[in-house]
């Protein structure tokens, strides 16, 4: 059998790396592309561990240089993208905008021309709930207005409508957009998992230090919200259905020569208290934690 080469963006990342599994499990090559800023090499033998050497190469490198694309794009022959590669904490898009927008927008727009000159015309992106701005109805619809409330937000709301406007007139491009709700967990090997550079930003990670004793207690933003508990509530997906995600809408792609928006999640909300409670719960270990009213993200 031949395999389909794919292309991983910020293969090394949290999602690319679940992704990468998945995606050699289902019978593609993958190429992955990282410029390990929020990840390490060792990632990338922990993967070879996982699934073997021989369907898995890396190449260290930025999706905003066009010169390396043009290379990476000359070398392999590949039947799509699956673009990760971007910038990713609310609170520092709000701090640097214009990392931001050099990144995930810049990044994006350097890809496709780079796509384009090499005709490979098969797209997943990794969109995020966060287009969906403050609505509350839930579950959320695809068809649900969007609109951008931070600098992340504008990034990924604006790089849809991008891919909207290259393949409005031109068939031969093909978009899988996946928004992707709250991943947690890791692959069940553990050999590969969530990592973040420094102090957590993220829910789970955050729990992960407190746990093991590297952070005191977890402040728990907001106890005052219109949900049953109080704090905020969220649909968390378990990474591997995530990644298997990306499997199936490359798989669609394949099938119908059609680009899909769609939602990934799970439709079922938990709150930060219940999230504490279950963590708890499974690994027996207590989490102290304060609320504090408000969120201090946005600040
Ligand atoms: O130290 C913490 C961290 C988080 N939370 C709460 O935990 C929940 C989950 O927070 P977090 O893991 O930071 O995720 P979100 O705020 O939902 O943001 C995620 O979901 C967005 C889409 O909805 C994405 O755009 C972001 O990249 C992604 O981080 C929220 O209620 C937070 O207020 C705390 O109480 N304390």
């Amino acid at each position: 059998m031949t395999r389909h080469t794919i292309l991983l963006t910020g293969g090394l990342g949290y999602i690319g790396s679940h992704t990468a599994v998945a995606l050699v499990e289902a019978g593609y090559q993958v190429v992955i592309l990282d410029n390990l800023s929020n990840s390490e090499r060792s990632v990338f033998d922990a993967l070879g561990t996982l699934v073997g050497p021989n369907h898995l190469t890396f190449i260290e490198g930025d999706v905003t240089d066009a010169a390396t694309l043009e290379r990476v794009f000359s070398d392999h022959s590949f039947f799509g993208v699956v673009h990760f590669a971007a910038l990713k904490s609310v609170a520092e898009s709000e701090a640097q905008p214009l990392a931001y927008l050099e990144t995930n927008i810049g990044g994006l727009l350097t890809l496709l021309r780079a796509m384009e000159q090499a005709e490979v015309f098969n797209l997943v992106f990794s969109s995020s709930a966060t287009v969906y701005g403050d609505q509350e109805i839930f579950p959320i619809p695809e068809t649900a207005e969007r609109s951008a409330v931070n600098t992340y937000g504008f990034t990924k709301l604006s790089s849809e409508q991008m891919l909207e406007r290259v393949g409005s007139n031109d068939d031969r491009w093909s978009f899988g957009v996946l928004r992707y709700f709250n991943p947690i967990g890791a692959h069940e090997s553990a050999a590969i998992g969530e990592r973040p550079n420094g102090i957590p930003a993220n829910l789970l990670p955050y729990i992960d230090r407190v746990a093991t004793g590297s952070l005191p207690e977890l402040v728990v933003y907001g106890d005052d919200y219109p949900t049953p508990d109080g704090t905020g509530v969220r649909d968390y997906i378990h990474v591997m259905d995530l990644a298997e995600g990306h499997v199936r809408s490359l798989d669609a792609i394949e099938a119908t020569g059609e680009g899909h928006t769609v939602n990934i999640g799970t439709g079922q909300g938990y709150s930060v208290l219940e999230v504490i409670r279950a963590y708890e719960a499974v690994s027996g270990i207590k989490i102290p934690y304060r609320a504090v009213q408000g969120t201090l993200l946005f600040i």
